[in-house]
């Protein structure tokens, strides 16, 4: 078998990400190496994330590599993914999930917490919806860029704290000091996931990557991302949705949130195993008849 290519932006998250899955791979007798690319994502750092318009910013870039034969298999931050894939490409296998919560890093004093002046960093939108509705005097000043890039800027500015997701930290080796798991926030549909793409028309490589996916992860990426693509019609919305299996039951939290915070849509419900391939749909139309169609459509308007 000839080597296979993984294609990974350049970033030291994605690097970690891309080498882990060639590890994997490895382990299981074959040879890897690894093809870096740039995403326009990473390079235009003055535009707001939710600016770009839609989804698939950091992830365009790595479906080109495949459709242009420069990389066979291409590693994903399953999160940052489009629900629904492009054409001629499939999600092929996700590593077993990491660390899935999001954390606030702070410098050493949580007073602020309490008082109206509260700045907390972060560029997304979900964070942003979910933190003004527990704190809505707080301000929140965007921010973008790696993650080395958002610890500097969080440093170097008077802001009190600023968002991350645990995983990226984790695997930098980046924890600092000072970190509270915000475990009232829902994380985003897949946080933590790696997944693995490649084109549709290389069976060889789908049995492959078959061999290294971690299918109780998979499951919970589904049953996630099923909510997601059935509430949102294509834009990046603020939508939180963490699936956990327990026993022989698949638990889904989810919500929907206005980004001023004072509109939400929050909802939870555990069914069979057997029945997992409904379970974000149905929660989906659910959450849209109890407003979250109203909170989106109000979002793409504004
Ligand atoms: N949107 C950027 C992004 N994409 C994946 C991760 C970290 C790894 C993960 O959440 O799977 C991050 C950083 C963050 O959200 O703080």
């Amino acid at each position: 078998m000839k080597t296979l290519r993984i294609g990974t932006r350049d970033s030291a998250l994605a690097v970690w990400q891309a080498a882990t899955v060639a590890r994997a791979l490895e382990a299981k007798g074959y040879k890897t190496e690894l093809v870096e690319v740039k995403s326009a994502g990473d390079l235009d750092l003055s535009t707001p994330l939710s600016q770009f318009g839609s989804t698939g910013v950091f992830t365009k870039i790595l479906d080109e590599a495949l459709y242009q034969d420069k990389a066979d298999i291409a590693v994903h931050s399953l999160k940052d993914y489009p629900t629904q894939a492009p054409e001629g490409i499939v999600m092929a296998a996700v590593l077993e999930r990491g660390p899935v919560e999001d954390i606030l890093v702070h410098k050493g004093n949580l007073d602020f917490l309490d008082h109206a002046a509260g700045k907390v960093a972060t560029g997304s939108i979900r964070r942003i919806a979910q933190w003004k509705a527990r704190y809505p005097e707080h301000d929140n000043p965007g921010l973008r860029g790696n993650v080395q890039t958002r610890l500097q800027k969080l440093a170097d500015n008077d802001w009190h704290g600023a968002i991350f997701a645990k995983a990226g930290l984790e695997r930098l080796n980046l924890l600092p000091e000072h970190y509270e798991i915000l475990d009232w926030m829902i994380p985003a549909p897949a946080q933590g996931i790696v997944g693995i793409t490649c084109l549709e028309s290389k069976g060889e490589f789908q049995e492959i990557l078959h061999e290294i996916n971690h299918a109780n992860t998979a499951l919970r990426a589904k049953v996630e991302r099923d909510f997601l693509r059935t509430v949102e019609g294509g834009c990046s919305a603020p939508v939180g949705a963490y699936a956990e299996i327990e026993e022989n039951q698949i638990r889904l939290q989810a919500g929907v949130f206005s980004l001023d915070g004072k509109e939400k849509v929050r909802l939870e419900n555990a069914v069979p195993l057997s029945a997992a391939s409904e379970l974000g749909i149905s929660m989906a139309q659910e959450a849209l008849k109890r407003g979250a169609a109203a909170i989106l459509e109000k979002i793409k308007h504004d």
